[in-house]
């Protein structure tokens, strides 16, 4: 099997095929509607809040909202009222199960629902899937986090409509310390081993440290990447506010950190602080230009054709061994 990660690989470029890199189109296809880019911000208290959530549903990008002390029908009804779409996190709680029911009652339903827990590939999760299908069958189920091909292949057969692949790669995780287990250090290659048996789309979660590694995990095979810290350090940013030695910076916490649960129990995450780098809605479109030009180095047009591209994977025993022409 072959071990890489973001850092190890570079992607080579085909000839031109545009005489601007304008002529390259990154959006993408995900479920029932076309998104901008590829990329999602985390569902992550310090990443995403309503304004940001609303904002990117506005201007044409996917978003998942958190579900972390959110009055989830609000929010769903605000958007709705709004014109906008429901994306929504979800937990394997009665409370969540509850939710589903009350989305479907309400007549509010949800476009998208991501199913996200720890260890994704689990019975709790089999249950959760069946329950959204029965009660909201036209929501588009995003199910993990898992880092198996065996979990992919499970989650796409109890009706996932597209599966999270990635245990513990996050910048703020500890769970490879504290469990030994995941694809921190080699994420990339879980997405590219989960993606080669997927049948319906993955998306890459976590170790996304540089635009270009959005290109790279559409590469292996991800249809979608979700990112935590590259968006977690921008003014409109939920996370506190810090100042120290005269540098602003935002904290950034895990999902499963003592910070967000409020108890010290199965932590799994912690806490940093990400300089502030301007406003997001910049990011957004320079995420956009350099997947444009990231096209153009693919010798092609379209965001899939970066699929077609050789690559090579640098430095370690291994080195040179993967050039694929
Ligand atoms: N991508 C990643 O690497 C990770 C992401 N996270 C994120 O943190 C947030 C909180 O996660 P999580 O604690 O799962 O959410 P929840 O607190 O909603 O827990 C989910 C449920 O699954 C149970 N559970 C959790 N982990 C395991 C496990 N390893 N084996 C069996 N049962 C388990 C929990 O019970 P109990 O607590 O009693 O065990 C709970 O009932 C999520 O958003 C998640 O995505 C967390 C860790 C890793
Ligand atoms: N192991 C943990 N993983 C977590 C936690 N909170 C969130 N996450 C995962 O990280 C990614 C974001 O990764 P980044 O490298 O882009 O910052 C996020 O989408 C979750 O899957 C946690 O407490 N522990």
């Amino acid at each position: 099997m072959d071990i890489f990660d973001y850092d190890h690989v570079q992607l080579l470029p085909r000839q031109c095929r545009v005489n601007s890199r304008s002529e390259c189109d990154p959006s993408i296809q995900f479920g029932p509607r076309r998104f901008k880019i590829p990329a999602v911000p985390a569902n992550m208290k310090t990443v995403i809040d309503e304004p940001i959530a609303e904002m990117l549903a506005r201007e044409g990008y996917f978003y998942v909202m958190h579900r972390f002390d959110l009055d989830a029908m609000a929010f769903a009804r605000r958007m709705r009222d709004q014109g906008l779409y429901v994306s929504l996190s979800l937990g394997v709680q009665p409370k969540d199960a509850e939710l589903v029911l009350q989305l479907a009652q309400s007549g509010l339903g949800a476009d998208y629902l991501t199913i996200d827990i720890a260890h994704g590939h689990a019975d709790a999760v089999e249950r959760q899937i069946a329950h959204i299908k029965q009660h909201l069958p036209n929501a588009f189920v995003i199910a993990g986090n898992v880092g198996t091909p065996e979990a992919v292949l499970d989650l796409e057969r109890w009706g996932a409509d597209a599966t999270k692949v990635g245990i513990g790669p996050g910048k703020v995780c500890i769970t490879r310390m504290k469990t030994g287990f995941g694809t921190g250090g080699w994420q990339l290659s879980a997405v590219k081993w989960c993606a080669r048996v997927a049948s319906k789309p993955i998306v890459a979660d976590g170790g996304i440290r540089h635009h270009g590694d959005i290109a790279k995990s559409i590469r292996f095979g991800a249809s979608m990447v979700m990112i935590g810290s590259l968006f977690a350090g921008h003014e409109e940013s939920p996370g506190e506010t810090v100042v120290e030695n005269g540098q602003r910076y935002k904290a950034y916490f895990g999902s499963a950190s003592d910070f967000n649960k409020g108890e010290r129990r199965h932590v799994e995450g912690k806490r940093i602080l990400e300089p502030i780098k301007g406003h997001l809605a910049d990011t957004l479109v320079e995420m956009r230009e350099d997947l444009q030009s990231a096209i153009s180095y693919a010798g092609g047009k379209q965001l899939m054709d970066l699929r077609k591209v050789n690559y090579v994977v640098l430095g370690g025993e291994n080195a040179g061994e993967h050039l694929f022409f």
